[in-house]
This record gives C-alpha cells, structure tokens and sequence, in this order.
C-alpha cells in the first residue's frame, strides 16, 4: 500500500471509532436519564462511566460497604485498566488540592479523601484473594459539573468532561475474561445498597450492558476465578518479557500489604518473585503513605530497568519511589549533606598497587596467592565492606564467604597491607567506594531526624556490604514498614559476606518471608542451574546454612537447554551465530547473550556487529522494549530475565596461579555462584557453548 492510502485507511478508521464512541455514549446518556433520584450532574456523570460499560467495562452502583451499618460507595468501576473506587462530588463550591488537602469554598473536605481511601483498602482486600495487586486498585473522586485534573496522594481527583478520557488512557491491566470474575467477585462483597437513591431504572441497567463485541465470548461458566491469574500469567507469558504483571499468588500480595512492625526480609531461590513482591510492595507503600520510597541495589543498571517497571505498573506513585544503586545514592547524599568527598576509583585502585608492592609481595600473603586481587577484596569487602577499623576485631572475625583459613601471622600481614593501603589513599586524598558508603553512615547517624524516607527497600541485599545495609536500617531505623531486605544467598556474586545479625536487624518471626516457587526457569533449565551449584552450600545473611541443592517448586511451562561442544573458538562462535539466527530476529529483543568477562564482551560486540546483529549492552537498557540482542557480563545480568539466554565459552576459565588450594576453590566456587545467576536468567532456552581445545594451542581469539 502507497503512504497515502495507509494514511487515509487509519483517518478511515479514526472515525469509525470516533462514531461508535458517539453512539454508546448517546446510549450511555439515555441510559443515565433513566437513573431516580439522581441529581442532574451525577447523571451527567454516570453517562460518562456507562459508556464503559458498552465496551466490556462493569459499573456497580451504590454498593454497601462491608464491615458498616449504612456507609455506602458510590460505583465501582472495573475494566482492563483495573478496578476504580468511585466517589461522585455534586458540590456548590469548586474542589481545590494544594498542600495535602481538599477544599471546597472555605470549607476542608479532607475528611472525604479518607473515607474514600478506607473503602479502597476494603476492595483492595477483596480483590487480594484472587491474586490482584493492589496497584491496580484506584480511588477517583470525580466531580460533576467541574473541570478537574488533579491528584491528592492516592486519590485522582476528575471533573466530569476528565474522566472519561483519562480512563480510556489507563493501561491495560486485566484481560478481558477477567473484568467479570473480579466484577462479580466485587458485587458479593459490595452488596446492593438497600436505601438507595441512586437506581438504575428498569430494563438495561449498567449491569445489563452488552459487552464489547470484541471482546472474547465471556462466558461465566467457563470461567473460574481460581484461573484468574493463570490465565493472566499466561498472556504475560506470550508477551515481552518486559511486560508486567497486575497478578500474583495471593501469597506474595499478602506480603505486599503486609504490615510489619520493623525491619522484614524476603528471600527465596532464583525466580520466585522475590523482585515482584519489592516492587508492588514499593508502590503500595508509596500509595499509603506521603513520603519517600527508597528502592536500591548495588548494580548500577538495574534500577533503571525497575524504575521503567514500576513506572508502567503504577505511574501516580512512581515519583515517590527514588530508585538509585547505593553508591550513587550515597554520593548524592553527601552532596545534599555538604559533606566533602572524592571517589576516584582509579586512584584508588592505584594507591592498593603501591601499597601491594611496599607491604604485600614480600610478605607471608604472596605464599598463599602471588596476586594482589585475593587480598585486595580482603580489605574490600571483609575489612572496610565490614566497617572493621581495629586489628583486635580483624583478628578474630569470622570471613563468611571466605575459605582459607587466615592465621594471625597472615592477618597481621593483611592489616598491614590495609594501613599501608589507607596511608596512601588518604595522601592522595582521594575515597573508594567503601569510604563513601563508611562517611553516608556516620552522617545518617549524627543526624537521623533528618533522614527522608518513610521506607527503604534494597533488592538483592546479598551482594551489599554491611556497612552498606547498616546505612540503609540507619535511613529508617526500626519504623513500621521502614526496611525491607530483598534476596537470596546463593546469588552472591561478590567475595566475602555477612550476617543481618551483624548490623543488628532481627527478621525473626514473620518479618523473615521466604517464596519457594520459581515462576520463572523451565524444567530443564533450572536443574541444569542447580546442578552447577548442587554441591555449594552456602550461609544465607540470617546465618542458615542452604544446601545448594534446594528444593523448589515449578510452574511448568516447556523450556530447551541446549549444549554446544566446538573445537575450536571460531567454530564456537559461527555455532552461537547460527543458534541465534535459527531463532530468528523475532526472538532478538527477548534475547541476552551474557559473558564471563568484559574482554569476551568486546569480542562478541565486534564479532555481532559484523554478522549485522543488533545488540543493546545491558549497561544501557533500561527495561523498555528494545529491537536487540542484550548483551553484557553475568553480573550485570543479575535480577533480569530473558526469554532465551546465550552463554558463549561457558566453562571455568582459567584462574591465575594460586599455592593456597582453599583459595583456589573459592575462586571456583564464585564463578559456579556467577554461572547459575547467568543460567537462570532464562525463561524458555538456554544455549550452553564451550571449546574443547585448550587455549593457546587454538588461533588467538581474544
Ligand atoms: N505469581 C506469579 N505468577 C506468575 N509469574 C510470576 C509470579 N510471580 C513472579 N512471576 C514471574 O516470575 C519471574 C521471576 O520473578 P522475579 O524476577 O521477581 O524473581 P526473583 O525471585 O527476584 O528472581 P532472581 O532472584 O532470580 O532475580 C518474573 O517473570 C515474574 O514476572
């Protein structure tokens, strides 16, 4: 078709539509004049949510309010962009929000948004039992005879010319077969209002409505509400993997709305949802309260993907939830602290260099390992992660995570290195990143009044320092719903560890939850995974120790691990070439191809731009959509998911020369630990390539 006919089909098309809103808002308007006792601007008003339901929306009229002897709601509205609590306003005097209240005339009215807010939490309640987030639950006030846009907290306040267009505007969010189930759900919990004023008038009330035609055949029979949010799954299942989800298991929506009286923790194996909960979590926060949501993570590139979630997932909220990685956080509060700081990276790393060649190369260390990287995560992530500043304390803490077994001669060694390390760094008077976190500490514990979130939830909290978790409990103390503590042991990617107990959070009790079905890895693909990690038990950060090997429930759904054995590295990648054309370019944007190193990341760059592969590096997306290929390390992989999922040359690689056998097979062990967070990112398939030839007897490749 020419440019010009495409345009005038869709002008074409625009108006058919056009003429059939006109006709079922005409019908929708004859229908609202038949309404008794209503006054002219609530039917007006009533026309307005009528026409939704021409179009397979359900509107329930003057409902009772259950748990009360005579409150009312005015409508509920329930479509595919979720379930609205409607509170109708014919007032004399214009509505006004401005700083946290509702007037009219001279007169507050804030005692209406509460009223409004209370029965929301009711149909939240109601719909919870089908699996619904209670992100897709919202209050409207809407006014007749007004001209509203505006927002108080939670509640949307609309005028009646607003609010229709801004309900067509919602998002999808139920499918279609299930408007009826949670409207009928809704109706034997909101029961008909015996002293109503407000009535439809005989024949084809709101509720006799015909459904949109395009809608699928409903039939009520067919539908059982227990499917609900399977059938919702499913739809999920067939659309990107960025789509999200208004469904969960009726028990992870009890932890969303859980209220605990002090700092909780999530945990649960790979793909149990354990990111889910924290997100609708954060929005339902956001929604009960007027403050700060502080969502954090150490990696840099995944707050950006879960900010574009719940952007999509609850957008009145989402400017009250600060997604940040803890470093950056961290710089910023300093900045806003006036408190004086540099990182320099760099410089940093080169003041361990110098300290390395003063006091580390010839001392007991290099005996165990000659390389400088073992002792420099030592003073990373056992010293400073853990905010130890005495020799007394170093030399008899217990290294979780680390397995040679350090005799004083060796830690008086490494504490050496350390001051030698921190005399350097402080002459060149630069910070690493433990330092910025060590000075976010002290501040928002000199000044804790000033801290401004009403909650903090950090999403895979394993791979924090202590000194990192001990800032966030700092943020929000011990409060009701402050702290929230999201993530799984067996995923820590980084050396070293801790204990919550250490930073003194107690998650005893019900404040300790734990999912155990893996919504996320096929069959084979998740046994493939756990056999990797089968014989690492690890200590979890409330001190159990886990078998790796870990019992999980499965939703079944059909996956492919396949395994591909070359010769050589050229033969390996025209191999994973072919795999992901046999795929085909449909199968691109929900498609990671994740590497051991960033030096295999330049080579597939190179080696996917010259086979004419789109690619979009894990480092820049940001959850939306994108027509590529992603590709990026295993750790910057972590919390994502992809439909199918490419781990070229995956096999142990190399590791530098080591005397010390237990360091040897820690290094072992945290590769395994990066493996299986790689391999159970994917949904559907899994491609497993390796090179039999040894290195260096094969052409140079990288
Ligand atoms: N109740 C549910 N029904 C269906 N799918 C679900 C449900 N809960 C979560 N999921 C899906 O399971 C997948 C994994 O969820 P999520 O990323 O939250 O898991 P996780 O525990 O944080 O994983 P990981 O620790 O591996 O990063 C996602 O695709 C999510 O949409």
């Amino acid at each position: 078709m020419v440019a010009g006919g495409s345009a005038s089909a869709r002008a074409q098309e625009a108006r058919r539509c056009e003429r059939e809103l006109r006709e079922q808002l005409r019908a929708a308007q004859r229908e609202a004049r038949r309404w008794e006792a209503a006054s002219e601007g609530e039917r007006r008003v009533a026309a307005q949510l009528l026409l939704f339901t021409r179009r397979g929306w359900r509107l329930l009229v003057d409902r009772r309010w259950p748990g009360t002897r005579s409150a009312n709601v005015d409508m509920l509205l329930v479509g595919p962009g979720g379930v609205f609590v409607i509170d109708v306003k014919n007032w004399q005097a214009a509505p006004e929000a401005a700083d946290g209240h509702l007037t009219a005339g001279p007169q507050r009215r804030d005692g209406e948004i509460g009223k409004l807010l209370a029965v929301t939490r009711v149909a939240e309640g109601a719909v919870a039992s089908l699996g619904m987030s209670p992100v897709a639950v919202q209050p409207l006030m809407v006014f007749a005879g007004r001209s509203v846009d505006d927002r108080l907290g939670r509640v949307r306040l609309l005028g009646e010319r607003e609010v229709a267009p801004a309900l067509m505007a919602e998002r999808t969010r139920i499918p279609a077969a299930g408007v009826r189930a949670i409207a009928d759900h809704l109706e034997a919990v909101f029961p008909a209002y015996e002293g109503s004023s407000v009535r439809p008038g005989a024949g084809d009330g709101p509720e006799a409505a015909p459904a949109d035609p395009a809608a699928p055949a409903g039939d009520d029979a067919l539908f059982d509400v227990g499917g609900l949010g399977e059938a919702a799954v499913e739809a999920a299942r067939r659309g990107p993997v960025e789509q999200w989800m208004t469904f969960l298991h009726p028990d992870q929506v009890a932890l969303v709305r859980r209220n605990w009286s002090g700092p909780a923790r999530v945990s649960g194996p790979a793909g149990t949802g354990k990111t889910v909960v924290a997100l609708h979590r954060a929005a339902h926060l956001a929604q009960r309260t007027t403050g700060r949501i502080l969502y954090v993570t150490f990696a840099s590139n995944l707050p950006r993907v879960q900010n574009t979630f719940l952007r999509t997932m609850s957008p009145a909220v989402a400017d009250r939830v600060e997604f940040r990685s803890l470093h950056s956080w961290a710089q910023r509060f300093l900045d806003e602290r006036h408190i004086p700081h540099h990182l320099h990276g760099d410089r940093a790393e080169d003041a361990f260099s110098r300290a390395w060649v003063r006091r580390g190369r010839q001392s007991p260390l290099s005996s165990l390992d000659p390389s400088p990287r073992y002792w420099h995560e030592e003073i990373d992530c056992v010293i400073k992660g853990r905010g130890i500043t005495r020799f007394e304390e170093y030399a008899t803490l217990r290294r979780h995570r680390r397995r040679t077994n350090l005799r004083r001669p060796h830690r008086e060694a490494v504490w050496a290195l350390y001051e030698e390390y921190e005399r350097v760094r402080t002459e060149r008077g630069v910070h690493d990143f433990n330092d910025i976190l060590s000075l976010a500490l002290a501040e928002a514990r000199a000044r804790p009044g000033r801290n401004p979130y009403a909650a903090v939830i950090a999403d895979e909290v394993q791979d924090l320092t202590l000194v990192g978790v001990r800032l966030l409990h700092a943020l929000v103390g011990d409060a009701p719903n402050g702290l929230l503590l999201v993530g799984d042991g067996q995923q820590a990617v980084y050396p070293g560890g801790f204990r919550l107990s250490d930073a003194g959070i107690d998650v005893r009790g019900d404040r300790g939850q734990v999912l155990r079905t893996n919504y996320r890895n096929a069959k084979e693909i998740l046994d493939a995974a756990l056999t990797v990690v089968a014989e690492d038990a690890f200590d979890d950060i409330d001190g159990t120790r886990t078998a790796g090997l870990r019992e999980v429930e499965l939703t079944y759904h059909d996956g492919q691990v396949t395994r591909s054995v070359s010769r050589t590295p050229a033969e390996h990648d025209a191999a994973l070439l072919a795999a992901l054309r046999a795929r085909g370019p449909r199968s691109w944007p929900d498609s990671a191809v994740l590497c051991r190193s960033k030096r295999e990341i330049g080579h597939y760059r190179r080696l996917f731009a010259q086979a004419g592969i789109p690619l979009c590096s894990l480092e820049r997306y940001d959850g939306h959509p994108v027509e590529a290929v992603k590709l990026g390390s295993y750790r910057r992989a972590k919390g994502l998911e992809f439909k199918h999922v490419y781990l070229p040359d995956h096999t142990s690689p190399p590791l530098p020369p080591c005397a010390d056998q237990e360091i040897a097979e820690e290094r072992e062990e945290l590769f395994r630990t990066q493996l299986f967070v790689a391999m159970t990112r994917a949904r559907d398939t899994l491609w497993l390539g390796s090179v039999t030839t040894p290195r260096g007897t094969a052409p140079a490749r990288r």
